[in-house]
């Protein structure tokens, strides 16, 4: 079992390794109600998991993904949580992917202005990023995440057993993000991929444990001194690193009506800001081959022709880098050498969608 710090506030644990679920108990120690949100697909697991707790548990069925980052499920859950008789003592549990964690992380921060809030991840993306740092959120028909709080977990449990009967689809799209963490801080991750790209898809494998580890520290790192986001200045950046990706790739989630995969989007969306850092001499043509190459061995998307520019161009403006009327991309200019892209000129963001078409 591995364990990761995580600076914040209040520090906490990440734990990584196959049994990790059994600590839950240990973690709500004197939790007098807790509730357990999770996806009807893991309705077994869940049972599983509160066997053996002391609490009061009520389990809340979401809706499945992206369906379940809407307001309407959040008001739901708020009145399932009151029904309860839930107070400031009491926990919520979130079960399941990102989605999952993120419409739970928000419930627990918004009921009675802010409970205690434990993650079990139990996807790639979940493990990686989704479940770690404290961005919680719902969508809106409007654009990604745009509503949310920063909420730290008192614990993230990441069993690696738990992601067994996880679709390879989406085994896929997690190591985008992992991907993500490679290219901006990390290159062993990209190493690992490309060594071996079916090993790294096997998540009984110990190459797939070995990224997941690697994910998470990048995350840790990129987390640490700036939980909410604030300080990307001069050559520093914060946690805007992990965001790698995300400008065009959130534009593009919104476009498709968040019916694609977060990590296949994000995935794409490293691909633009690839050819973006090359089209303004940023990045040299080696690396944007790079991104190309090391995705599509996972078998992931690298090009996009469904909206057209206008509409991704509208969903980049509302990215939460953007201030006022200028845009910001993380961009590299060498492999692990990231900094912060401002204002490029729109022929320019144009040209970058011409070539991912
Ligand atoms: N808060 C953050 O820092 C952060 C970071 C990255 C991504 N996210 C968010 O996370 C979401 C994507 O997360 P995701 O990729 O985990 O998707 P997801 O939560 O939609 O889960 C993917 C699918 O896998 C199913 N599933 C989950 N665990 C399973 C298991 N063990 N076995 C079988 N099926 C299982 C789910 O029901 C769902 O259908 C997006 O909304 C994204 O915005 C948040
Ligand atoms: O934790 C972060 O910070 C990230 O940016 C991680 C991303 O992978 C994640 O998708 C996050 O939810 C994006 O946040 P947003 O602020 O761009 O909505
Ligand atoms: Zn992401």
């Amino acid at each position: 079992m591995r364990t990761v710090e995580i600076a914040a506030e209040r520090p906490y644990r990440v734990r990584v390794g196959a049994g990790a679920r059994h600590e839950l108990g240990g973690l709500l120690e004197g939790v007098e109600r807790v509730a357990v949100l999770h996806p009807a697909v893991l309705s077994d697991r869940v049972t599983e998991l509160v066997a053996g707790l002391d609490a009061r548990v009520t389990p809340v069925v979401l809706p499945d993904a992206e369906r379940a980052k809407t307001a309407e499920v959040l008001t739901s859950c708020w009145d399932a949580l009151a029904a309860a008789g839930f107070t400031r003592s009491d926990v919520v549990v979130g079960v399941g992917g990102g989605a999952t964690t993120d419409l739970a992380g928000f419930v627990a921060a918004t009921m009675l202005r802010g409970i205690g809030f434990v993650t079990v991840p139990t996807t790639v993306l979940g493990m990686v990023d989704a479940a770690v740092g404290g961005k919680t959120g719902i969508n809106l028909p409007a654009g990604k995440n745009l509503v949310g709080a920063f909420h730290e977990p008192l614990g993230v449990l990441c069993d690696l057993e738990l992601l067994e009967g996880l679709p390879v689809e989406d085994v896929r799209a997690g190591l985008a993000e992992v991907l993500k963490c490679g290219f901006v801080a990390d290159p062993e991750i990209l190493r690992l991929v490309e060594e071996d790209p079916v090993d790294a898809v096997d998540v009984t494998s110990p190459r797939l444990a070995e990224l997941v580890s690697r994910g998470i520290e990048v995350k840790a790192g990129a987390i640490a001194g700036d939980l909410r986001e604030a300080t990307s200045t001069g050559g520093r950046i914060g946690r805007e690193l992990v965001n790698y990706g995300h400008t065009f790739g959130h534009a593009l989630e919104r476009a498709e009506s968040y019916r694609w995969r977060h990590g296949d989007a994000v995935s794409v969306g490293m691909v633009y800001v690839a050819e973006l850092a090359e089209v303004v001499g940023l990045q040299p043509a080696a690396l944007r081959d790079r991104h190309r190459e090391v995705l599509s061995a996972l078998g992931l998307p690298t090009r996009y022709s469904g909206a057209g520019f206008e509409e991704l161009l509208a969903g980049m403006r509302l990215d939460k880098k953007t201030r006022g009327s200028t845009l910001r991309f993380v961009a590299l200019e060498e492999l692990a050498r990231p900094v912060i892209l401002t204002g490029p000129e729109e022929s320019d963001l144009r040209e970058a969608h011409r070539r991912i078409g």
